[in-house]
């Protein structure tokens, strides 16, 4: 077993984290052990690190990957991993860039790895499934329970959809507060990614997502009266039209009991007949 740097000796030299941004460092070393190994089947060669911290899981990504790419908004801990991480810096197999994940260029990683900053989880998320890529990630509990959930269940919702849209999603690990240090409110999980092409075929994907995103503001109405509703949320001129070409059975279910595929056969119709603008 490979002798990492011990993470609270990594935190008493690098300062102690400042939880409003969103820095809860990992200590435990059973957790920071697990979290490459759920990336055992993807191509690890070039990890991107969002949010790298005092460096403590990019110590075990260096283990598991050629090259290493940190984004770390925080320049003080940025300097502070190019410093702890020289030798690895000047072999050229990590990189540390000081910047906002949300607005930096990508570099061209195989897999992203990362402990996330709880407030950008779901802007981050939606910047990295796009890619095409694997991950596997930290949320918080309740998140990752959103992403991973099934049709007809209280966290099932426009997350679930828009991430499912791209992605397998499978809850690996849950993860107690008691793991981080300073420790989060909350608890936490680990999610991995695993891309593909869904089950169906939408034929506008920016209006599949945004009519998605129009029926879960009406989750506890019926499909009916959701659309009917939330036609300026999705663009629609139309909306009788939709509810015309429908049958009354989908028309009588609510948004929260419908599977992905028939949300896009639903987006595909409504496309057609709804007159999007
Ligand atoms: C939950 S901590 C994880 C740190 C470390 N990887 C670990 O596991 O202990 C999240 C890190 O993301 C950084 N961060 C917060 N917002 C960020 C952003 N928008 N882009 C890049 N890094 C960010 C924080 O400074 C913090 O170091």
């Amino acid at each position: 077993m490979t002798d990492y740097r011990d993470p609270d000796e990594l935190i008493r030299r690098a300062g102690r984290g400042n939880p409003e941004f969103d820095q809860h460092f990992l200590v435990d070393d059973r957790v920071l052990d697990r979290i490459p190994t759920y990336a055992d089947e993807f191509d690890t060669t070039h990890v991107l690190e969002i949010g790298g911290g005092t460096g403590a899981l990019t110590d075990r990504l260096l283990d598991v990957a050629e090259k290493v790419t940190v984004i770390e908004r925080d320049p003080n801990l940025a300097e502070f991993v190019r410093e702890e991480f020289a030798e690895v810096v000047e072999a050229g197999r990590l990189d540390v860039i000081q910047g906002d994940a949300l607005e930096v260029d990508l570099p061209d990683y195989t897999v992203c790895i990362s402990n996330l900053p709880y407030s950008a989880s779901s802007d981050l998320t939606f910047r990295l499934l796009p890619e095409g890529k694997p991950a596997v990630l930290m949320y918080q509990l309740e998140f990752a329970e959103r992403m991973a959930a099934e049709p007809g269940t209280s966290e099932y919702g426009r997350l679930t959809v828009a991430t499912q849209h791209y992605a397998d999603v499978e809850l690996v690990e849950e993860v107690p507060r008691e793991a981080f240090d300073p420790q989060p409110r909350v608890e936490s999980a680990i999610v991995r990614l695993t891309p593909r092409a869904p089950e169906y075929e939408v034929d506008d994907e920016d209006f599949f997502l945004r009519f998605v995103k129009a029926l879960f503001t009406q989750r506890r109405k019926n499909v009916r009266n959701a659309i009917r509703n939330t036609a300026h949320i999705s663009g629609l001129d139309a909306p009788e039209a939709i509810v015309d070409a429908l049958d009354e059975e989908t028309l009588r279910k609510r948004p929260g009991d419908l599977r992905p595929s028939t949300f896009a056969e639903l987006a595909n119709i409504a496309l057609e007949v709804g007159e999007p603008t």
